[in-house]
């Protein structure tokens, strides 16, 4: 049987993680697994990403797969618009890595030992209106970039700041997480809607494939992003909005339970909205709903009001990872 083809971008990040499932799949089905680099637009153009948006680097992908020129691809879950794609379908979505926020900060310090004036780099609006309303007088730093170059602004020769904020699962995958300084507690920092999770795509008319990968996916973390997801969808706002949504599921007096959180937070801290729901697994993406309603209730739309034009969004906070 050929080998089946895995469509990947070319960055670290989206390099180590593709290997990762390309070798589970291998490991569990017999089934060889080749990577195949798909340059997107992102990757290809000079313009800077942040003019071209966070789309331009699923859609290459999504393209390819349209194309028949791979099999299947792996996106991060929480770069992935949350509208459907006609023809694809998310065949497994893998055990999540830690989804939460990690600092980096000079001298090993914590957030709470960042002095007042500190600068803290970051690109992504939720973590930007999250420092803020910690109300730290933390100097928050908008920076975009490849996880490299991110940390390079607080460890290599030409740092210019204090500290940065990302992703842990990224730097789980880069085997980086010896230069975090403090894992954040979700009280401080909610994470975005399915961070650390991986969307694992095929095309639906391949049910040999379809169910071929379902064997990698975990239904618990299913269960977590389609609460976080479905409450951001229900927000209208996309994966830059300044929404923060994190499911953690465990075992409760009747059975299991989703236990989810939610956070609309203005940019400036100012306004900060922070809400939770519970219940079954199964019900995971009416308690998304049902969040995003809550929270909306709240006045979480004059929040988001200026923030959700997809368009002005990505120009501002695009990602290159
Ligand atoms: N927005 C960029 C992005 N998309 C996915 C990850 C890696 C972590 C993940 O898979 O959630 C990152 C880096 C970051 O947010 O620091």
């Amino acid at each position: 049987m050929r080998a089946l083809r895995l469509g990947t971008r070319g960055s670290a990040l989206a390099l180590a993680q593709s290997q990762r499932v390309a070798d589970a799949v291998q490991a569990a089905t017999g089934r060889e697994v080749e990577l195949v680099t798909v340059l997107t637009a992102g990757d290809q153009s000079s313009v800077p990403v942040h003019r071209l948006g966070v789309g331009v680097f699923v859609s290459a992908l999504r393209d390819a797969l349209a194309a028949q020129e791979i099999d299947f691809a792996v996106h991060s879950y929480k770069d992935l618009p949350t509208a459907g794609h006609p023809g694809l379908h998310i065949a497994a979505v893998p055990q999540r890595e830690d989804p939460r926020d990690a600092l980096v900060a000079r001298d090993g310090r914590t957030l709470a030992e960042l002095p007042p004036g500190a600068t803290v780099g970051t690109g992504a609006l939720r973590r930007i209106a999250q420092l803020h309303a910690l109300g730290l007088q933390l100097a928050v730093t908008p920076i975009r970039g490849n996880v490299d170059s991110r940390l390079g602004r607080v460890l290599g020769p030409e740092a210019d700041l204090d500290a940065v904020v990302l992703a842990r699962a990224g730097l789980a995958r880069l085997g980086r997480t010896d230069v975090i300084t403090e894992t954040l507690d979700p009280m401080l920092m909610l994470p975005a809607p399915a961070q650390g999770a991986l969307a694992v795509e095929c095309r639906i008319d391949d049910p040999d494939l379809v169910e071929l990968l379902a064997v990698l996916d975990h239904a618990p973390t299913r269960a977590a992003v389609i609460a976080e997801r479905a409450m951001l969808a229900t927000l209208e706002a996309g994966c830059s909005a300044p929404v923060a949504g994190f499911a953690e599921l465990a075992e409760g007096d009747d059975g299991e339970e989703i236990y989810l959180r939610g956070a609309v937070i203005s940019p400036d801290g100012a306004r900060d909205l922070r809400l939770s729901r519970t219940g079954t697994p199964a019900d995971a993406a009416e308690i998304g709903k049902a969040l995003a309603a809550d929270l909306l209730d709240l006045g979480a739309d004059s929040i988001l009001g200026p923030h959700n034009d997809a368009g002005a969004r990505t120009q501002q906070f695009g990602s290159t990872e």
